[in-house]
């Protein structure tokens, strides 16, 4: 993976919540994402990946402030680029859904009770697409559907008779709705059972290849970092203490808190070492021993 003409670059992001004690959350972070990467985020609870997601989407709110630094979004040939730190707040409602969007842990339960699936996915088009015709709307929620594997039968059901593993592919479909150039996840699949989250990483693989789009990965389940990120980047006290390949990740791991959080993972460390063989190889043996799903 390159990063010789990135989609996103951070510079000496810094971010504070400005609170009694103020907290420096994101410590000078510089990183570029290339095209069509999957950059994963690791480090411990509270070491500020989150914020980190939050301030290249600009979500943060207060007390929390962006001190310095820039994030610059790179355009291609339908978009220009963007200054993300800068932007009016009529730009920021074309950048969001757009050009990036986020699917957050929670988003599955954040979908409105009362409102059929197809509804609340329709109303992203009509706010972001308002040339769109009804027909139009509702063929694009259906193929979303379809591609994200819940089916096109879906579109009538309301959120409680979708399972949660149905429900987060729904919140993927929508953030796939206006096809961004960038998706941050934020530990979209963590609530959910082992086969189930198996099955939805397998499904977002094959879209990132289908759309090219990039995406940032949050979670704290590092064996799964290393095995569908292209890079990784470990964050410790806000500061990135590592970036690098997912392999050299973990055959070199050059900081000593990158080698105590692999250390911390038995089943990277243990005797059969699968992750020796490949990340790929350690996907496809864990999938095995979990009976072939995904
Ligand atoms: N609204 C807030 N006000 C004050 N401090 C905050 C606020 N939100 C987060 N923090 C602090 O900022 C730091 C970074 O938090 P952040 O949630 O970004 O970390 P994280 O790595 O995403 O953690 P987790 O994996 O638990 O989600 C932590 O010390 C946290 O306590």
């Amino acid at each position: 993976m390159t990063t010789a003409s990135p989609l996103l670059s951070v510079r000496d992001l810094s971010i504070v919540y400005e609170t009694a004690e103020p907290v420096h959350a994101v410590q000078d972070v510089s990183f570029d994402l290339g095209r069509g990467e999957l950059l994963g985020l690791a480090g411990e609870s509270g070491s500020g990946k989150t914020t980190l997601a939050y301030g290249i989407n600009r979500l943060l709110r207060p007390p929390a402030v962006i001190r310095s630094g820039t994030t610059i979004l790179h355009g291609d040939d339908e978009h220009p680029d963007v200054d993300v730190n800068a932007m009016t707040d009529a730009e920021l409602s074309d950048y969001r859904w757009d050009r990036v969007s986020m699917v957050f842990q929670g988003a599955m339960n954040a979908l409105n009770p009362v409102l059929s699936i197809g509804t609340q996915m329709a109303d992203v088009l009509s706010r972001h697409r308002p040339s769109m015709s009804r027909r139009e709307r509702r063929d694009r929620c259906a193929e979303l559907l379809e591609l994200t594997g819940v089916g096109a039968d879906r579109l009538r059901s309301y959120p409680h008779e979708l399972s949660g593993g149905m429900r987060q592919r729904v919140t993927i479909a929508m953030a796939l709705s206006l096809r961004p150039q960038l998706m941050i996840m934020d530990e979209p699949t963590t609530a959910l059972d082992v086969l189930v989250q198996r099955d939805i990483l397998h499904e977002i693989a094959e879209l990132r290849q289908r759309f090219g789009f990039s995406i940032v990965f949050i979670t704290h389940d590092l064996p799964l970092l290393l095995e569908i990120s292209d890079r990784i980047a470990v964050m410790l006290q806000g500061r990135i203490v590592e970036l690098s390949t997912a392999a050299d990740l973990y055959r070199a791991p050059q900081s000593e808190y990158t080698q105590r959080l692999l250390q911390s993972f038995p089943s990277l460390t243990g005797a059969e070492r699968l992750i020796d063989r490949g990340p790929r190889v350690a996907a496809d043996a864990s999938r095995a021993a979990e009976g072939g799903a995904a």
